[in-house]
């Protein structure tokens, strides 16, 4: 599927992406991306994430073909979109959030149909292979109105593989999917990470983005906010939270640690929260010990996700 020698070393690369939605009716006119430059590498799981209305369908839309950018330039494996429509959109597969089946196909003779529409040879279709990946080959077929909504899902991902993009892009993959078929989803993106494909995908469940994706930008109001590999955009927040069990039940914070950022939770823990470029742990405890508090047991708490999600995108337009 990936050519090695051609890849390119960027999935997808947009410079200076803008859109804007012309005002219709009672709706005014809307600046959905203002200039969204990102450089997504190849080989990697790139987690898009935002609010409502962020523009992340926007962003998605443009690259597919099916919303026109107002200006800027987009790359799809090395393919501008204006000069080379068609191979640029030949390079990705893009699993929307609706499921457009039809109910009277089986998952078999959808599949074969897209790869029909997409122009792959019938000796190159690999319709059974997909539909094992996907967990569907007992399903294939049945009419897709006997599947389930997960089912229903699977499907799409497999439509959006049958002409063996390099590139697949998930808008909210799991929206609205119970736990169990979500982590089953998510070891199936990993596959396919693996073997070889680019993923990018959009999500509000932080713990998604946390889970999969090496690499994460945040939008908001139509602007990245940040653009960085996982790890440090947690480690952005330098802060930690110790959590003290005390021995005996506190009223309140003791004056002697009333300079510290300190609370009592309702379930009756010390909470102390602390930067952590500036205080060790350590010292702390010193300072509970000595404010006579008797430690039972204790834990540290260290930010997620959500919070940083949270502080970079509370800040209004
Ligand atoms: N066809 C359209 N005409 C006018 N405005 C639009 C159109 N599509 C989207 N918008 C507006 O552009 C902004 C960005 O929308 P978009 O769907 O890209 O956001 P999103 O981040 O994908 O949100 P969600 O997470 O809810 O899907 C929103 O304010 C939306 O109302």
């Amino acid at each position: 599927m990936t050519d090695q020698k051609t890849a390119p070393e960027y999935a997808i690369e947009v410079e200076n992406l803008q859109k804007v939605y012309a005002a219709s009716g009672r709706m005014p006119e809307k600046h959905a991306l203002k200039g969204i430059s990102l450089k997504i590498p190849r080989g990697s799981i790139f987690g898009l994430l935002g609010p409502n209305g962020a523009g992340k369908s926007t962003f998605i839309n443009i690259l597919a073909g099916l919303v026109n950018k107002t200006s800027g330039t987009a790359r799809i494996w090395g393919l501008d979109i204006d000069q080379h429509p068609r191979q640029s959109r030949a390079a990705i597969g893009v699993v929307n959030q609706e499921i457009v089946a039809d109910p009277f196909f089986t998952p078999f003779e959808m599949l074969e149909l897209m790869a029909g529409f997409y122009g792959v040879p019938k000796g190159e279709r690999q319709t059974d292979e997909i539909l094992a990946a996907v967990g569907l080959d007992d399903k294939k077929d049945a009419y897709v109105r006997q599947l389930s909504g997960g089912m229903k899902r699977r499907l799409m991902v497999a439509k959006a593989l049958v002409h063996n993009p390099p590139v697949l892009i998930l808008d909210e993959p799991t929206a609205g999917v119970d736990v169990e078929l979500r982590r089953s989803m998510w070891t199936y993106v990993r596959e396919l990470h693996q073997r070889g494909t680019t993923i990018i995908l959009t999500t509000h469940y932080l713990e998604e983005a946390e889970e999969l994706c090496d690499s994460i930008a945040i939008v908001n109001h139509g602007e990245i906010v940040a653009c960085e590999p996982t790890p440090q955009l947690l480690s952005r927040l330098d802060y930690k939270t110790l959590v003290i069990s005390p021995r005996e039940p506190l009223a309140d914070v003791p004056d002697a640690l009333s300079a510290l950022d300190a609370k009592i939770r309702e379930s009756g823990e010390l909470e102390i929260t602390f930067r952590t470029s500036e205080t060790g742990i350590g010292r702390l405890l010193e300072q509970v010990r000595q404010a006579g508090i008797g430690i039972g047991d204790l834990v540290t708490e260290t930010p997620d996700l959500e919070d940083v999600f949270l502080a970079l995108t509370s800040e209004p337009a």
